[in-house]
């Protein structure tokens, strides 16, 4: 391997320090850092503590002050509604401070937790950005989340204020955000002094204003006719700009916290260098601000960059066909998209032979990223065929906040290797180990790691939880970062990513605790234990499979049962679980020590090869969960 890829990484791994310091410089600082890295603080060390900035000066500010204030920063495009407005980085900076103005007159400031819910419109954004503006840490919460996962998350970080839409829209359906938004404050113990309101024309919601309810799009007008300038806050380098919760192996989700920083350094870096795109150009990330790509890539990675950024409001198929990604991509002139394989894995379906692809121009594309689950080499080899421009896989994680191994376009490509997502970044010391901690030869299976100190724009803790992100992450594997991924990295240093080494389940790029559903599933009156797993699926890449074993004296029809449980994991969970199958079975396979068999049962369920466990109490059970699966259809 040669070219400025190895180049860059060596010059990275000579000097870190340096490498990183020469990206900062590259940002505007109200104050320089002390130190580059402080291996002193943190949990781990902190990267550019003393310095002091704003993500949001950095973002809009600081484009604007440069002459790029004209240029489209945010282009909203709804197949949902028909919508489509451009923003220029000027324009998104009027809203961006009419929003910050109504924060900080209710009271918000520097600090103070903020969780927004809203759907893919531009005030989404905004409100991300407000918050930063004005040194408040946002908290997205995706919309296919149900009231109690939002209560969660209120209580979690103590959330002083929600922003919120009157509704999301689905295809084929209009999903009514305030009353989960009402529910979910109602449930929280922690009380948001105020819920800011978007009413969308498609449904208006009734306010509580005793409940503190504020119409938003009323507060920001006032604060547009009133001129209200709001600098931005300076904040340390280490300060939160924000908390994502992301699934942890039981129903209680982890807080992942990104600095403000060594995020910008980092993510600004990465658009050149592994996007390839310059500034000026469009970038679009088919994701949702709700999860890490949509915080990195739709918001802060482009606008940091001086790049035009798209949101998105529509699936990839059926609003209103499978060329809706296509007419995107043509209309606003994409050079670089970044999406989901399952994304990919529906378009095929519906149009296998292209016919929607030759319909527009998209002769612009020069890239398509990849990320968020395994990206099978059929999908991949297709949209190479269709696309006619490289399709890069590329790993990264909810904690990493940005591509842990990719191929790194703005490099120089690599040779590709079907199912790889190629080589780590700089930043990235990647070694596998066996159980025991020891690193094992290239090309053996083990536990993906990646040597501590993780690289600026990583999540600096779990928030309030210090102990649970040691504990999770850094303890089994001393010096290293745990990402939970197994795989091997081979004789030219490809990392392929094979297993998740706990319970998390990847549905459709969405990651989901097994752990959580299994709670849900157990509330259920009638349920006396259960399991479930991730099975694979054509689509989604998995989609969790409930076992239940029901209480002796239950007689009920189980297909209502079965109605019931499905409809507790929506309500509890939401809609994004994707949890529909569910089975009846009379016993679980267990270790004599009373561990459930999961691993065993997901491979029967996907028809590998496995073994007979050692330590398995009862091997007949096997026989009984591989009767029930064939007769779903599984196995
Ligand atoms: C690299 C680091 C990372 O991994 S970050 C995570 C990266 N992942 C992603 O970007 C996600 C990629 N996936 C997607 O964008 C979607 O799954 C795509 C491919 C578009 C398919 O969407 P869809 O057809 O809705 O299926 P789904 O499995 O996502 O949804 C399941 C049910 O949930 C619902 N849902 C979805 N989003 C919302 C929302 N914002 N608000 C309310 N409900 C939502 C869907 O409608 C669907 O409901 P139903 O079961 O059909 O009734």
């Amino acid at each position: 391997m040669q070219g400025k890829y190895l180049e860059t990484y060596q010059s990275w791994m000579g000097n870190p320090e340096a490498f990183w310091k020469t990206q900062a410089d590259r940002l505007d600082w109200f104050k320089p850092a002390e130190k580059v890295f402080d291996p002193e603080a943190g949990v781990y060390g902190r990267w550019f503590t003393g310095a002091e900035t704003n993500t949001c000066h950095n973002c809009l500010d600081r484009h604007v002050a440069a002459g790029r204030g004209e240029q489209k920063a945010v282009i909203y495009d709804s197949p949902m509604t028909g919508a489509k407005k451009s923003y220029t980085f000027y324009e998104v900076l009027a809203e961006v401070t009419a929003i910050a103005a109504v924060l900080k007159n209710h009271g918000i400031g520097k600090g103070d937790r903020v969780i927004i819910y809203m759907p893919m419109i531009p005030e989404a954004v905004f409100s991300m950005l407000a918050c930063a503006r004005i040194g408040a840490v946002h908290s997205v919460v995706f919309g296919g989340f149900a009231a109690h996962e939002l209560a969660t998350r209120i209580d979690d970080c103590n959330a002083k204020a929600v922003i919120s839409a009157s509704c999301g829209l689905e295809p084929g359906r209009i999903v009514p955000y305030k009353p989960l938004l009402d529910h979910a404050v109602d449930m929280a113990k922690v009380k948001p002094e105020y819920c800011f309101v978007l009413q969308r024309d498609e449904l208006h919601a009734p306010l509580r204003y005793e409940h503190g309810d504020v119409d938003l799009a009323q507060a920001v007008e006032v604060e547009r006719v009133n001129g209200t300038a709001v600098a931005c806050e300076p904040v340390a380098a280490t300060d939160p700009l924000y908390v994502l919760y992301t699934s942890g192996t039981t129903g209680q989700p982890k807080g992942v916290v990104r600095d403000n920083g060594g995020h910008m350094v980092a993510l600004a870096w990465t658009m050149e260098n592994i996007y390839g795109v310059k500034p000026g150009e469009v970038f679009w990330a088919a994701s949702d601000i709700g999860w890490v790509v949509g915080h990195s890539y739709i918001v802060y990675g482009p606008l940091l960059a001086g790049n035009t950024t798209i949101i998105f409001e529509g699936k990839p198929v059926g609003t209103p066909d499978a060329g809706t990604f296509w007419r995107v991509v043509a209309d606003h002139d994409v050079k670089a998209l970044f999406t989901a394989p399952t994304a990919f894995r529906a378009i095929r379906r519906d149009d296998p032979d292209g016919d929607f692809v030759r319909k527009y121009d998209i002769s612009g594309l020069r890239a398509l990223f990849l990320a968020g689950e395994r990206a099978d080499p059929e999908t991949i080899k297709w949209a190479e065929k269709m696309l006619k421009v490289p399709v890069i896989d590329h790993w990264w994680q909810t904690e990493t906040g940005w591509p842990i191994a990719a191929n790194p376009a703005g490099l120089g490509l690599l040779p590709v290797k079907y199912g790889s997502p190629a080589v780590p970044m700089p930043g990235y010391a990647v070694d596998v180990l066996d159980d025991a901690g020891h690193p094992v030869p290239r090309g053996t299976l083990g536990n993906i790691v990646v040597k501590l100190p993780l690289p600026p724009g990583c999540l600096v803790t779990f928030w309030n939880a210090d102990e649970r992100f040691r504990s999770s992450c850094l303890e089994e594997f001393p010096g290293y970062y745990k990402t939970a991924d197994a795989g091997i990295v081979d004789e030219d240093g490809y990392v392929f990513v094979m297993a998740r080494t706990d319970d998390i389940i990847n549905c459709a790029g969405h990651r989901l605790s097994t752990g959580a559903m299994e709670e849900v599933c157990a509330m259920h009156p009638d349920v006396a234990e259960c399991a479930v797993i991730g099975i694979a699926d054509e689509l989604k890449g998995q989609i969790p499979c409930g076992f239940l074993v029901l209480k002796h004296n239950v007689n009920r029809d189980f297909s209502a049962i079965q109605r019931e449980v499905v409809q507790l994991v929506r309500d509890e969970i939401g809609p994004v679980a994707a949890f529909k199958t569910v089975m009846k079975v009379e016993r679980l396979p267990k270790t004599r020590s009373g561990k459930i068999l999961r691993g065993t049962m997901q491979k029967i369920a996907d028809g590998m090869p496995w073994k007979m466990p050692a330590t398995i109490d009862d091997p007949a059970i096997l026989d009984e969960i591989t009767d029930v699966l064939k007769k779903h259809g599984h196995g």
